[in-house]
């Protein structure tokens, strides 16, 4: 006879924990050169029974970052409430993916009308929202169509759900970021600490190719990526890779392009498309589980985010590490001492992120 499958022994966690049953223990992990204190903790909050009740929104949760998101999230022990919103189809994304028995509840809201009712008393309030680009554009090509799109569900975040936490996706995010934070200053509803960008590289892409440049046995590498998101915008920081990996300066130069230009090789490999939606969903799904066990309590949350800030004079929104907790943003950890090539990334980036951050901040503030 089969085994039971809900029996304590094979009782599922959710995406981070590594699929394993509580308690297992990986011995690929525990040999590794990282012990993972993040990973210890994910753990340690997932056996804990009393875990509070979360809502979390996904806007656009329909498209191609939005389906895989909800499933992963569906699989988070944290939520207690997935309230999916997309202007089409997201009624049968939602049938679908409360077949799956875990205990988040899925409801479904679509078009402008029903909006306020998947915001309210959101805790999180993801945004994969927008059309994605295709071979030959730029993710500034994207601002026409997103820029409006964000705004629209900023204003409506901005009245339902002041209070949660925004992790944003939808591109270019150097510029969405600003007009989220903008759109909520106007409405007197800005929570500074609580609007954060999100991205494939800052979360997982940089970790994933310094882990195989070096043939490492573990891809849970921390490999902090400041600045924005677009081209070289884009400043990994090879030099605080841990653990510690030795490039040559030319290997340096070759894998910071192959970071920068990774978006846009998904991009020309999907031929028209879409772009990366499932590394995006894997990245905004850890970014969840973060920032949940930062509103938790838990301690020592770590991820690196684009969000207003004064890391680094000069730029008023900059990604850089930082830490998680009950308020969102608890600290922005200042920025390591970077190598001589990094330092010029900082100079070469300026331009860039500087009209970036403006587009944004004025999109938001025109009548
Ligand atoms: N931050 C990153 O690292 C990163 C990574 C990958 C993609 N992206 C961006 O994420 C966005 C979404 O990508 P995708 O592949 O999921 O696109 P997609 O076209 O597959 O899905 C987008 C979804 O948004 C919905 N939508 C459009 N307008 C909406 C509105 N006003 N309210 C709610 N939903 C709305 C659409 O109906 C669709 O279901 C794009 O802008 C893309 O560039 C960002
Ligand atoms: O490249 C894109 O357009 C999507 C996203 O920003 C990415 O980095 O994958």
């Amino acid at each position: 006879m089969a085994a039971p499958r809900c029996s304590a022994k094979v009782q599922r966690l959710s995406t981070f924990s590594g699929m394993k049953a509580i308690g297992q223990q990986s011995s690929m992990r525990a040999a590794s050169p990282i012990t993972s204190s993040r990973q210890q903790v994910v753990r340690a909050a997932r056996s804990q029974l009393a875990i509070e009740a979360r809502k979390v929104a996904v806007l656009g949760a329909a498209g191609g970052i939005g389906q895989p998101l909800s499933l992963l999230l569906k699989m988070n022990r944290m939520i207690s409430q997935l309230a999916l919103y997309d202007i089409a189809n997201v009624a049968g994304v939602a049938a679908d993916l409360s077949h799956c028995n875990t205990n988040t509840k899925v409801t479904a809201y679509t078009g402008p009308e029903e909006l306020a009712e998947a915001l309210k008393g959101a805790d999180l309030v993801v945004i994969p929202a927008g059309v994605p680009r295709k071979p030959g554009m730029t993710r500034d090509d994207l601002f026409n169509i997103n820029a409006g799109i964000v705004k629209g569900l900023c204003e409506a975040i901005a009245v339902n759900c002041p209070d949660a936490v925004i992790n944003i996706i939808s591109n270019p995010v150097n510029s969405t970021v600003p007009i989220c934070a903008e759109v909520l200053k106007k409405a007197g509803a800005y929570k500074p600490r609580k609007v954060m960008g999100v991205t494939t590289l800052d979360v997982v892409r940089s970790n994933t190719f310094v882990a195989e440049a070096n043939q490492l046995d573990t891809k849970e590498v921390d490999v902090p990526v400041i600045g924005g998101h677009a081209g070289e915008t884009i400043l990994p920081l090879l030099s605080q890779a841990k653990p510690k990996v030795e490039f040559t300066a030319e290997d340096a130069a070759a894998m910071t392009k192959k970071i920068q230009n990774a978006g846009t090789d998904v991009v020309n490999a999907k031929a028209g498309t879409g772009s990366a939606t499932l590394s995006m969903a894997y990245a905004a799904a850890r970014m969840a589980e973060s920032v949940l066990l930062g509103l938790n309590g838990e301690k020592d949350i770590y991820e690196c985010t684009y969000t207003e800030s004064d890391v680094m004079p000069g730029f008023q929104y900059f990604a850089s590490k930082v830490l998680l907790g009950p308020g969102g943003i608890e600290k922005f950890q200042p920025l390591p001492e970077l190598s001589e090539f990094e330092q010029q990334g900082l100079v070469a980036m300026k331009e860039l992120l500087t009209a970036n951050i403006q587009a944004g901040v004025e999109f938001a503030n025109k009548a």
